[in-house]
This record gives structure tokens, C-alpha cells and sequence, in this order.
């Protein structure tokens, strides 16, 4: 049998480091802990404390490596596991203040080897994480670590102060769902165990310390009961669709030394006995042999290999674009009340410009179109400043632009297909085009019978242009291509036909007025 190691020798590894609001896996670290000689076929059983920051986290798993040094290492069953009385706690870095101390994932330099009851040799691994809601990380910086550290885990612990609450269940919905977003297509519960752990509970005459009060205190947390509010219901349901066991521990305080003290090493005898008891009952309840829980994935054991690649798979995963930006709840609600807002005020631009442009209203004159256009949409944005959002203005102006952008884009399509409505427009183009042909030939005809070839090559060229641009008119018409030439040559048309209209008018008043004349000048002489 080889040497026991020694704890001293040990040290938490970085193998996630943050940088920038993003995190770089140390895969040579990473790899060297995973790929050892008797570590690399090994089934691995991976222990993670994830939580808000400043509650004892790193503490705990130092009580958990003494657990563990003492059953593994050095073979030992049933005894003091906790040491001596007045040896400090080492381990993971733990400290006293209010300032974060744990960055990132971490796991114990020293892999565990250890064997099931049923004689199967495994590995297992400890791992600290970054305490969530310090005043430096976005919340996708939480649910990243919170999501990759429930991922790799067969059994996660949360770690809570004082009770649970509603915005634990709250948080653990949006992380747990950020991971599972991640593992895309994985089939039954995405996750393994989930340890609730509270920490300073106080009230152990409603539920007693240990794990069967816990179980009291989560059962009455998760229960689902006629009358509850659906959104309350969908949190519990979700909770629970995600793990596939969920059980709860109540710790008692520590003792005002711990919590307090700034010269506290984490010698035993300045921890409240009542902590250390409880301590005793939950570490071996997690790690003794019969207890320890194989990472599955699909159902598959992982080996320490496999879980290198798990890790490497993730950490892209989590560091591309693909997943959507976790929100705060303030941001995802004034997202919300924005686009309800914007949506209500498209229905108001629809339901007006419906009834004067809708699919069984007749053709109107564009300026028309366009005045209804701008009073719809005042009306629209009326509506959307009117309506109560959260968020406030800068974040309105955002969706303001976006509905403006829309209507416009709305008002384009009722202005096409008003011009579709246009029978009278659609035949102006080609009748004018026709009477140009026929001019072209005329002229062609007048110079050949008078002898003037310049008067037969302009019209010959008159005749062809305007059949070439008929033919063009007609092709994108039928095919919808081409159509800024298309609406060229209608402006034209339409130009030539207001001319020749004018002309036409102005010979017929002309004549009237001569009529008119000669109709008096002739009375007069029939008068005279
Ligand atoms: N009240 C109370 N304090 C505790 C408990 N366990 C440890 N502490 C104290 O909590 C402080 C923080 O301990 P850490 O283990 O560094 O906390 P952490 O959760 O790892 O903190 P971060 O790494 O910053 O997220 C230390 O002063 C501990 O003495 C507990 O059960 N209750
Ligand atoms: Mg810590």
C-alpha cells in the first residue's frame, strides 16, 4: 500500500480562474490532478459548496478534507476524525471579514481514492466555489459558477444562512436553468444531488437540528398546494425536475468566536460543541463509503478522464455566444413591461391603419396613406409612453426606437400594397408607353412618305425605347425584381400623361373658346 499523503501537503487547485467577466479553465493543472496514474479510470465522485459569499463555505470543506484525510488516506473507521483540539484549520483558504476571499472553482490538489462497498474503486474530488453576490461579479459571473459547478458535481451542497428563502429557490431557478441551457439535449433530471445546507439555524423547536429537520424545513419549502400561486408552483416544480434526490441539513451557529472573532484559526475549542456534533453527523452522512454518489452523465459513470473533457466542453460552452445573457430580475422585468407595452402600441398602429388601409379598404391617394401613417403612429407612441414600465427612460428610448423602426417597416408594406390596389395606375404605364410606340411609328411613317430620314430613325428609336421599357416594366411587374426601375419608368408615365392630359385640355379649351367666339361673332352678324 502506498504512503498516506499528507493534508499539509496539499492545496487548493485553481482550475477555473475569472478574467474580465469570463474564466479561463488552468487545463495543464487540470489535467496533471485528472490524468494521474491511479486517478485518470477511476469513477469520480465530485463534492462542491456553492453559495452566497461570506458564509463558511471554505471552512466547511476543511472540516471535510480532516473527514476525509482521516477515512482515506489513512484507512481509519469510526474514530475522533476532527483532531486535535487547538490545531488551526487548514486547507481551502478560509478567513473572517466581509470582504470575498474565494475566486473561481477549486479543487483539492489531492484526489481521494476510495472504494465503494460493492468493491469499485473511485475517486473522490473537493471543490470550493466563488461565493455568489460580492460586489464584484454580473450575475452571469454567478450563474456561471454556480451552473458549472452543479454540473460537475454528483453532489452539490447550498449553502444558506439562517433559513431558506424564497429568493434561495429564486436564484437556484436561474442558475439551475442557466446550466441546463447548457447541457442542451440531456435526457431525465440534468443533475445529481442537491445537499441544502442552513447554516446558524435558530429555530430548532419548530424543526430540529440535523437532517430529519431539514427534511421537515424542505419539504415544507417545496410543497405544491392548492390555491398557491402558479408562479410560486413553477419555481417548486422546476427545483424539483432538476435534482434527482434534494435533502436539507440544519446546522447550528458556531459559536460568537467563529462568526466573530477576527484571531480565530478554526481550533476546535473555540467551535460550539452543539456545531462540532452536528458536523459529525453530516460529513460521514455525505462521505462515508456507503454514502458517496458516482457522477453520472446519461447514465454512464465518469471516469477522471472524462471529466477533463466535461470541464473543457463547459467552459466553451459557457464563454461562447450561444447562451443567452442571464438577467437581473429589475433588467428581465423592465424587458418584460417593455415589450408589452411596445406590442400594445403596435395594436393600436395596426387597428387604425386597418381601417383605412386594411386588405378591404379601396386604393388611397399616398399623401393620404402617409397622413394616416404619422397619425397612427403618434397615436402609437402615445400609447407606449403612457403605459407604466420598469426600467426607466434610457431603457424606454431603446424599445421607442425599436417600435418606430417597425411601424416604419409596417407602413412600407401597406404603401406597396395600397399601390397594388391601384387598377388605374397599373394600366396608365403600359397605355402611355403604347401611345409612345404608336407616335414613334407615325413619325416613321410621315418621314418615309416626305422623304426625311432623320424624322424615320428618331421615330424608329421612340418606338423601340418605349417598347424596350414596356417589356422591362412588364418583367418586373410579373417577377417582382427590378422594382426601383419599375417605379422609374410609372413616374415617367405618369409625367408624360399629365403633360399630354394638359395639352389635350389646353387644345379643347382653346377650341371652346373659338367655338365661343365664333358662335358671337356669327349672332352678331345674324343680329346686325
Ligand atoms: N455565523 C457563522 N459563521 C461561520 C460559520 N462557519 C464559518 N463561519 C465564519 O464565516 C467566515 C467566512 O468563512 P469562509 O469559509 O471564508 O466563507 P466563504 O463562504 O468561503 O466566503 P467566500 O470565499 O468569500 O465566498 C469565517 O470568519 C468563519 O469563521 C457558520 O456556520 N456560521
Ligand atoms: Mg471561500
Amino acid at each position: 500500500m502506498s504512503k498516506p499523503q499528507s493534508l499539509k501537503s496539499g492545496r487548493g487547485l485553481h482550475v477555473v480562474i475569472p478574467s474580465e467577466h469570463r474564466f479561463v479553465l488552468a487545463e495543464d493543472a487540470l489535467s496533471k490532478l485528472l490524468l494521474e496514474d491511479d486517478v485518470r479510470d477511476r469513477a469520480v465522485i465530485v463534492v462542491s459548496v456553492a453559495g452566497a459569499f461570506r458564509k463558511g463555505k471554505s471552512f466547511l470543506l476543511d472540516f471535510f478534507l480532516r473527514y476525509l484525510d482521516y477515512t482515506y488516506n489513512h484507512g481509519m473507521d469510526g474514530g475522533d476524525w476532527m483532531g486535535s483540539e487547538d490545531e488551526p484549520l487548514e486547507g481551502f483558504s478560509w478567513r473572517g471579514g466581509s470582504e470575498r476571499d474565494t475566486s473561481g472553482l477549486l479543487l483539492w490538489s489531492q484526489p481521494f481514492k476510495a472504494t465503494l462497498p460493492n468493491g469499485e474503486k473511485v475517486v473522490i474530488l473537493l471543490m470550493d466555489t466563488q461565493g455568489t453576490f460580492d460586489s464584484e461579479s454580473t450575475v452571469r459571473d454567478n450563474a456561471t459558477i454556480f451552473a458549472l459547478s452543479t454540473m460537475i458535481s454528483s453532489i452539490q451542497i447550498y449553502n444558506l444562512s439562517q433559513n431558506i428563502e424564497e429568493d434561495d429557490l429564486q436564484h437556484l431557478q436561474l442558475f439551475t436553468e442557466y446550466g441546463r441551457l447548457a447541457l442542451q439535449n440531456s435526457v431525465g433530471k440534468p443533475f445529481q444531488r442537491l445537499q441544502f445546507l442552513v447554516r446558524d439555524w435558530s429555530f430548532p423547536y419548530e424543526h430540529p437540528f440535523g437532517a430529519e429537520g431539514g427534511q421537515q424545513l424542505l419539504d415544507k419549502w417545496l410543497e405544491i398546494h392548492e390555491g398557491q400561486h402558479e408562479e410560486l408552483q413553477t419555481l417548486r416544480k422546476h427545483v424539483a425536475a432538476c435534482f434527482e434526490q434534494l435533502a436539507c441539513f440544519l446546522m447550528p451557529h458556531p459559536g460568537l468566536t467563529v462568526a466573530t472573532n477576527p484571531h480565530f484559526t478554526g481550533k476546535l475549542t473555540d467551535i460550539s460543541p452543539d456545531f462540532k456534533t452536528h458536523l459529525k453527523q453530516f460529513i460521514p452522512m455525505l462521505l462515508a463509503p456507503e454514502h458517496l454518489v458516482p457522477k453520472l452523465l446519461g447514465g454512464q459513470r465518469v471516469k477522471a478522464r472524462d471529466l477533463l473533457v466535461y470541464f473543457k466542453v463547459y467552459m466553451n460552452i459557457f464563454n461562447g455566444s450561444e447562451l443567452p445573457e442571464p438577467k437581473t430580475i429589475l433588467e428581465a422585468t423592465a424587458e418584460a413591461n417593455n415589450l408589452s407595452a411596445l406590442a400594445e402600441a403596435k395594436e393600436v398602429y395596426d387597428t387604425l391603419m386597418e381601417e383605412v388601409a386594411g386588405g378591404t379598404r379601396p386604393y388611397l391617394q399616398p399623401k393620404m396613406l402617409e397622413q394616416e401613417h404619422r397619425r397612427a403612429k403618434d397615436k402609437a407612441l402615445h400609447a407606449f409612453n403612457s403605459k407604466r414600465k420598469m426600467g426607466g427612460q434610457e431603457i424606454a428610448n431603446t424599445y421607442i426606437a425599436q417600435l418606430i423602426k417597425e411601424l416604419d417597416e409596417q407602413y412600407e408594406q401597406l404603401r406597396a400594397h395600397n399601390e397594388g390596389k391601384n387598377i388605374f395606375k397599373m394600366a396608365i404605364t403600359p397605355a402611355v408607353l403604347a401611345v409612345i410606340m404608336l407616335l414613334g411609328y407615325l413619325l416613321g411613317v410621315l418621314g418615309s412618305a416626305v422623304g426625311v430620314q432623320t424624322f424615320v430613325a428618331v421615330g424608329q428609336m421612340i418606338t423601340i425605347t418605349a417598347g424596350g421599357m414596356l417589356a422591362l416594366w412588364g418583367y418586373s411587374r410579373i417577377s417582382g425584381n427590378l422594382r426601383d426601375i419599375a417605379v422609374q419608368i410609372d413616374e415617367g408615365a405618369d409625367t408624360i400623361k399629365n403633360y399630354l392630359t394638359a395639352a389635350a385640355l389646353g387644345q379643347v379649351n382653346q377650341r371652346a373658346v373659338a367655338a365661343a367666339a365664333g358662335y358671337y361673332s356669327g349672332d352678331d352678324k345674324k343680329h346686325s
